[in-house]
């Protein structure tokens, strides 16, 4: 398929007001579509069936579901996109927004502070009107710019329309292999990789990788962590560790994704108490936001042996169940001409509220970047 034909399907289905999901996933080439025959609002609580699942952060709220057995799906391989530039506009904020998430922020160290919380994630959603509000245009944008992220652009009639360039992956399964990462801790890129970052950021990203380890451990039956390293999204830097495991014979998919989501890189530490904590104190709903979306237990064929003088072993191909599933941040909400960005920050007794404000001021500019 060609690059026209495949986004004028893509415009097509949308101007009908019909579900669709178009992606791109790290590192990778490959534009997969998915367009749902009809506008009916699919639902999942079990992750038993295959489909691309869009999941919210309060998993209370059931997930949304594109069954593969609905969907038109379609690929295209390509590197990069045509698409019109414009320069971005600034965000301008108004003093009360800036004082609103100071105040929140400082509240949430002082809670630390009293017992019971190690971390918390709080967050905050600023609106920006557009003057180029089509979805598949800034879809297009952010694929040209961030290589390494999972760029999105999701749609369902009933439910909204999100657009998102994530970093973090949630966590992979392919077969029995599962991977992971933890991801938190926050610079601004300039030229180096090479930056010196603080024990508050340490302390921050290793409260992720302890709660991943610690709630893989039952499903698992072994556990491998990499050493911690720096890397790039957008003009961000964060720490990172990769974790994999090999998942038990036994283990299904949907205790896993309750053990690990929200992890401490978009909730906190206790799990419970953090979750509370910000359905309680945050001044807006989440929503999608730092929810997660992606493929679920899609079958896929293998070949077990690529070794070519082996014919007999090339015989030999396997199916695979694949679950793909990235957490949704850097990520907006396109509404009535507006977009409405997403942004927080891992807080922790050493957190400094002004810092913090920065932080969120930095994280918007992955988004601001592609819109007009
Ligand atoms: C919650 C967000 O980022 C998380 C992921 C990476 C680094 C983070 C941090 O440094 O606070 C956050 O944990 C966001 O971008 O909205």
């Amino acid at each position: 398929m060609d690059v026209t034909s495949f986004f004028d399907a893509l415009e097509e289905h949308y101007a009908k007001n019909l579900p669709f999901v178009v992606y791109r996933k790290p590192n990778s080439s490959v534009l997969r579509s998915w367009m749902q025959k009809d506008a009916e609002l699919h639902k999942t609580d079990s992750f038993l069936e295959s489909g691309f699942v869009f999941a919210p952060f309060n998993l209370k709220d059931k997930s949304i579901l594109f069954p593969v057995s609905e969907c038109v799906i379609s690929e295209l391989n390509t590197d990069v996109l045509e698409v019109e530039f414009s320069t971005p506009s600034d965000i301008i904020y108004d003093n009360n927004h800036k004082t609103q998430h100071i105040n929140l922020v400082s509240k949430g160290i002082d809670a630390i502070k009293k017992g019971g919380l190690q971390k918390v994630v709080l967050s905050r959603c600023v609106t920006k009107s557009l003057q180029n509000s089509n979805p598949l245009t800034i879809f297009k944008r952010l694929f040209n710019t961030y290589k390494t992220a999972m760029v999105y652009c999701w749609y369902h009639p009933k439910v909204g329309l999100w657009i998102g360039a994530t970093p973090e992956l949630l966590f992979q399964v392919e077969g029995k292999r599962l991977t992971t990462m933890s991801l938190a801790g926050t610079k601004s890129f300039y030229e180096d990789l090479e930056i010196e970052w603080t024990p508050k950021e340490y302390e921050e990203q290793q409260i992720v990788t302890d709660f991943i380890v610690n709630q893989l451990q039952p499903y698992s039956k072994s556990i491998n962590v990499s050493e911690v390293e720096t890397i790039q999204a957008g003009k961000l830097l964060h720490l990172r560790t990769r974790i994999s495991s090999i998942i038990s014979d036994n283990s299904e998919l949907k205790p896993i994704i309750e053990a690990l989501h929200p992890t401490p890189a978009v909730c906190g530490f206790p799990k419970d108490k953090a979750k509370n904590y910000i359905l309680q104190h945050e001044h807006y709903d989440r929503d999608f936001y730092t929810g997660f979306l992606g493929e679920l237990n899609l079958k896929t064929f293998k070949s077990r042996n690529s070794n070519r003088r082996n014919v007999e072993n090339n015989a030999y191909s396997v199916v695979k169940t694949e679950s793909n599933f990235f957490v949704n941040l850097r990520s907006m909400q396109l509404q009535d001409e507006s977009a409405l960005i997403y942004v927080g920050g891992g807080i922790t007794k050493d957190s400094n509220p002004e810092h913090e404000w920065e932080e969120t001021v930095n994280k918007t500019s992955t988004i601001n970047a592609v819109l007009s």
